[in-house]
């Protein structure tokens, strides 16, 4: 009870960097991410699981503007960003790393970084700066910096693509599948570096994984979709732990 006589609700503020609000999203036909609804909150690594069609990517492309749902909004911080361009999206601090590692084959590591870097972060000296703190993490990439793309390894390709989103510092970070192709001990790399960035650096991200094991290492909640709608939603570790689940959505 206050002075006054009325009782006062409890000081608990939840925070949501980015919330999915009834997010319906399809190509032609039947809805491939359906009423879907999702609430992120800061510095939190969210693991997207789900077979294969489930609705991962579909989902992740709407979140970065890729896509426009059918209904639905992308809020990011509260603002509706649900019919805001790409670039823009980009700008407020929304980056994706899309499946298949883009990076630019011509251009050394180098300048794919400082391409990353470009309009997010004004100066050479200041790009100089960021550039030289990511090699800090990215000690392969450090290593490899004269190297054009089309010479780099796959995991190596995925790493620049992972440095080159961390590069603008964005607030979250859309990430769709790193592990594809790589080797056990090149996504075991990869998952590391992700882990202690988004602990460092409070990053949020949406990590969209077919492998449940690796993604769940490094994600502090699991998100499983089936048929594009939410089946689960609990802490990384109350997924691993639930065989149940893991049999009927995960394939495991
Ligand atoms: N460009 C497209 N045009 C039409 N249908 C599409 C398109 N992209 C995806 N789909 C369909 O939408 C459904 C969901 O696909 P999506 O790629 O979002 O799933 P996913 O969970 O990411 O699966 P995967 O891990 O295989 O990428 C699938 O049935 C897929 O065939």
């Amino acid at each position: 009870m206050s002075a006054h006589g009325t009782t006062t609700a409890p000081a608990t503020v939840t925070r949501t960097v980015l919330a999915l609000d009834a997010l319906t999203v399809g190509y032609a036909g039947a809805p491939v991410v359906d009423r879907l609804t999702l609430d992120v909150a800061p510095g939190d690594v969210v693991a997207l699981l789900g077979a294969n069609g489930a609705g991962k990517t579909t989902l992740l492309r709407t979140v970065s503007g890729l896509l426009v749902p059918r209904s639905g909004r992308v809020l990011l911080d509260g603002d509706d960003l649900t019919t805001t361009p790409v670039e823009e999206r980009a700008r407020r601090g929304l980056a994706q790393v899309p499946e298949g590692r883009s990076v630019v084959a011509e251009l050394t590591v180098e300048e794919n970084l400082t391409l990353g870097a470009l309009w997010k972060v004004p100066g050479r000296r200041a790009r100089r700066a960021a550039i030289a703190e990511l090699y800090e993490q990215f000690e392969p990439l450090a290593r490899r910096r004269r190297a054009l793309g089309h010479q780099l390894s796959g995991g190596e390709r995925q790493m620049l693509a992972l440095a080159r989103a961390l590069v603008s510092q964005p607030r979250v970070l859309l990430l769709d599948e790193p592990s594809l192709g790589l080797a056990p001990r090149v996504v075991a790399q990869l998952m590391g570096v992700l882990r202690d960035t988004a602990r460092r650096t409070g990053l949020t991200v949406l990590l969209a994984e077919q492998n449940v094991t690796s993604a769940l290492s490094v994600a502090d909640r699991g998100v499983v979709l089936a048929l594009g709608k939410v089946v689960a939603d609990a802490p990384a570790a109350d997924i691993a732990a639930d065989p149940a689940l893991r049999h009927a959505y995960l394939g495991f």
